[in-house]
């Protein structure tokens, strides 16, 4: 079984949730969206990793004002027993500061850390609303000996997790790749954030497959078994599965209870299966 990351956002009282019912023995990681800003991820991440979470910030370069604020991030961070990070460019339209872009981040990382903080970057298997599909692949050349790992965006199939993984294998980008799955949230708010983050075209790839498509979308949750499960079985080309939880971390009603879960076998995977 792959194991399993799953992502967060560092919106009010979300500590409080993850302890009320979520295991320490899963691995966390936080998201860094513009208007909330990068201390909030680190200081959020820093908080959970104290409380006995795997924890893994991501720090989005176009928000992070100056070397000084870089060398604090980390500092806090490594305090807090951080070992790895989740480096990207980040959505902010003007950068706060120098950081463009994730390859600059990644050169001070590793310099003010000493290399002793890994590093994961991002990887695009249904393409990228500004980046096309060369100048993604490049960007990952770029960045690879640097980092330890690349997460997919939200994808919905495996098939083209696993052509991406081979593209990148073909191109000489070596990395383990994690799969970037959509957790069992609601089927509207799915549909809304995936046209907000830019894989809108993803699931009009879904719509196209006819009875799948409405399997997968049916009901009031997307339920990511099915995926899960195939990535599951065709071990070797991914190195695990991130989770993108959206916050949704409550059991859906009539799934199994989270509090219990183990492994990957996490309710916030299993929770929607009912739903098919
Ligand atoms: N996949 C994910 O989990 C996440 C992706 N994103 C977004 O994906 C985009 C690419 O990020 P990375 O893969 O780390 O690429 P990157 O930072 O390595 O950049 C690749 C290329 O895109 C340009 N670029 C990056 N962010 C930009 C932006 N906001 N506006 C205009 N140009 C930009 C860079 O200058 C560079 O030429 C960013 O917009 C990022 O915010 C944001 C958060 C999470
Ligand atoms: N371009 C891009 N930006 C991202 O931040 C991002 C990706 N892609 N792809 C993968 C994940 C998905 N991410 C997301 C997407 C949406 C919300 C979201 O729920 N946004 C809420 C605001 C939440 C809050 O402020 O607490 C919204 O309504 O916009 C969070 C993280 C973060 N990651």
């Amino acid at each position: 079984m792959l194991p399993t990351r799953v992502e967060i956002i560092p919106s009010e009282g979300i500590v409080e949730r993850i302890t009320a019912g979520v295991p320490t023995t899963t691995a966390l990681t936080v998201t860094c969206l513009p208007h909330h800003g990068v201390e909030r991820t680190v200081r959020t991440a820093a908080q959970l990793a104290e409380l006995g979470y795997t924890v893994i910030p991501h720090l989005a370069a176009r928000s992070i004002s100056s070397q000084a604020e870089l060398t604090g991030l980390l500092r806090a961070s490594m305090s807090a027993g951080i070992g790895e990070v989740f480096v990207i460019g980040g959505d902010r339209k003007s950068p706060a500061g120098a950081y463009d872009s994730a390859l600059p981040l990644l050169e001070d990382i590793a310099q003010y850390s000493g290399g002793l903080i890994r590093a994961g970057i991002a990887g695009y298997p249904e393409g990228h609303p500004f980046l096309d599909r060369g100048a993604g692949v490049e960007a990952l050349l770029a960045k690879q000996s640097l980092a330890s790992h690349v997460v997919t965006q939200m994808c919905f199939s495996a098939p083209r997790i696993h052509d991406y993984v081979a593209l990148l294998r073909r191109v000489g980008v070596e990395l383990p790749v994690w799969a970037g799955v959509a957790g069992a949230v609601p089927r509207t708010r799915l549909i809304a954030l995936a046209a907000q983050i830019g894989v809108g075209s993803s699931l009009k790839f879904l719509s196209r497959k006819g009875p799948l498509a409405r399997k997968l979308l049916s009901g009031d949750h997307y339920s990511p078994q099915g995926l899960v499960s195939e990535l599951d079985g065709q071990a070797g080309s991914v190195a695990g599965i991130h989770l993108y939880s959206f916050n949704n971390l409550d059991p859906v009603p009539g799934g199994p209870d989270l509090a219990s879960a183990a492994g990957h076998g996490s309710a916030l995977i299993q929770g929607a299966a009912h739903d098919h």
